[in-house]
């Protein structure tokens, strides 16, 4: 199975305040749709741009609004735009005043642009049972059409919500009965409530990779995974195996609490997956965390793992978002962060998330390599080891010059990779030891496996 490599993308997060279940799409006009919920929960907006980034100060269209009574007159929760056969489609949940029913809906767009075309109500999306339903979320495998979304059993009420799978027959009407593909079993699925919500599909390497979230909307919330071969029956309950731990949760490293609810999109080059969410930046809520509006869209990078399944790492801190530096001479092993002068055991996609601080801490053209997944953690050289140390306010001269290095084509492939000179001494670079990760700052003269060994890949 090839692994997919791709060049790093750079978004600065947080991307969007105070936007929920966030949902970018990119369409066939090369625009990227952005939509989500909003704080008030009472109209549906959508935003455009040509770029991820541009989203963040896009124009925002209101195409619907809270109505004064019946379907539509209370929550509007986590809208997703979606082009079909020609028209366009906004898949939403939507409650009813002053009593909790909440139920899945569908608007139809006509005309280009979403923000101006003219919107009409499909209505309910007709379930099997006429219980708390939302974040319907529509995909295509072989050609087929599907609807997920997460409803209430009536046969399992001490439960909020379990995913619901089932064909389509047109955009607004299910094939029924629709079938339970998951329900909240897991402990780290009932912290709160019970819950799995919010469904989004990745496909690549011949399987369906179908994400959600679980547990209540605060520093519990996390998001889990489904996974499916596309030539499966999908609606058999047994196609799909669930994985035994979250894949995404809070990080207090990172400062990154209760991510989940995500959508998937591609970066502008079309290379890379990103993975879209929303999160919080505290721990704490006081009341329903329903009703703290700063739930905030975030956006990275997607890796992939060597048996081709996605790895989402952790939510990573706020900024730009990090890089990997990919090893030339060993092509599955990456610069990694460590305690000590060196790794030991397995890295994880987060030892190797690094942020390039640029300028770096000694300035000039000099960058320094900032952990991802330790924020103030430098790489610095300490004679001719590596270390990784806490940059502080007033970071001594050595301190800045030992953790700051010249960016260079790289040794062993100058059209793509780069090297790293130690600033302040010419001549001695990063070199990468083994496929452990070890890593050393050394000389490197003509010889080719020394000038591979201090070559990376940026992803
Ligand atoms: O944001 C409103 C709701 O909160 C989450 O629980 C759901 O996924 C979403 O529909």
């Amino acid at each position: 199975l090839a692994v997919t490599h791709s060049p790093p993308v750079s978004y600065t997060n947080t991307l969007i305040p105070q936007r929920a279940d966030p949902h970018i799409s990119k369409h066939t006009d090369g625009y990227y749709y952005f939509t989500a919920t909003v704080p008030a929960y009472d109209s549906i907006i959508i935003r455009r741009s040509p770029t991820i980034q541009g989203l963040s100060s896009a124009p925002e269209t209101t195409i619907w609004r809270r109505k004064s009574s019946g379907i539509g007159s209370n929550q509007i929760w986590a809208p997703e735009l979606h082009h079909i056969d020609g028209k366009w489609y906004m898949y939403v949940a939507l409650g009813v005043a002053n009593e909790w029913r909440i139920r899945a809906f569908v608007l139809e767009g006509v005309g280009a642009n979403p923000q101006t075309a003219t919107w009409t109500e499909k209505g309910l999306i007709n379930t099997d049972w006429d219980t708390f339903s939302l974040d319907a979320h529509h995909f295509q495998v072989n050609g087929t059409r599907y609807l997920v979304w997460a409803q209430q059993e009536p046969t399992r009420t001490d439960e909020n919500s379990s995913l619901l799978l089932a064909k389509l027959l047109n955009p607004w009407t299910i094939q029924r009965p629709a079938t339970v593909i998951s329900r909240p079993l897991l402990s780290w699925e009932r912290v709160g409530y019970k819950v799995n919500e919010g469904p989004a599909t990745l496909q690549k390497n011949g399987k369906i990779f179908l994400t959600y979230s679980a547990s209540a909307t605060d520093s519990n919330y996390c998001m889990g995974l489904l996974t499916a071969s596309v030539d499966a029956d999908l609606l058999d309950p047994a196609s799909w195996s669930k994985a035994p731990l979250p894949v995404f949760q809070s990080n207090g490293l990172t400062g990154q609490y209760g991510p989940g609810h995500n959508s998937f999109t591609v970066s502008e080059d079309g290379l890379s997956d990103v993975l879209v969410f929303h999160d919080r930046g505290y721990p704490n809520i006081t009341g329903d965390p329903l009703n703290d509006p700063n739930r905030r869209t975030r956006v990275q990078k997607v890796y992939w793992k060597v048996d081709g399944t996605p790895d989402l790492g952790i939510p990573v801190p706020d900024g730009v978002t990090p890089v990997r530096l990919r090893s030339f001479s060993f092509p599955e092993s990456y610069v990694r962060d460590y305690t000590g002068t060196s790794p030991s055991g397995a890295a994880t996609l987060a030892d190797t998330l690094f942020r390039v601080v640029s300028p770096g801490l000694a300035g000039g053209n000099t960058v320094s390599l900032e952990s991802a997944s330790r924020p103030g953690m430098y790489m610095r050289r300490s004679g001719t080891q590596i270390r990784f140390d806490a940059g502080n306010d007033s970071p001594s001269a050595s301190f800045t010059k030992e953790a700051s290095w010249m960016r260079k084509e790289g040794l062993a492939d100058a059209k793509n990779g780069v090297s790293l000179e130690a600033a302040g001494a010419t001549g001695q670079y990063l070199r990468v030891t083994g496929s452990e990760g070890g890593l050393v700052v050394a000389a490197v003269g003509g010889d080719s496996t020394q000038k591979g060994q201090a070559t990376f890949y940026l992803e």
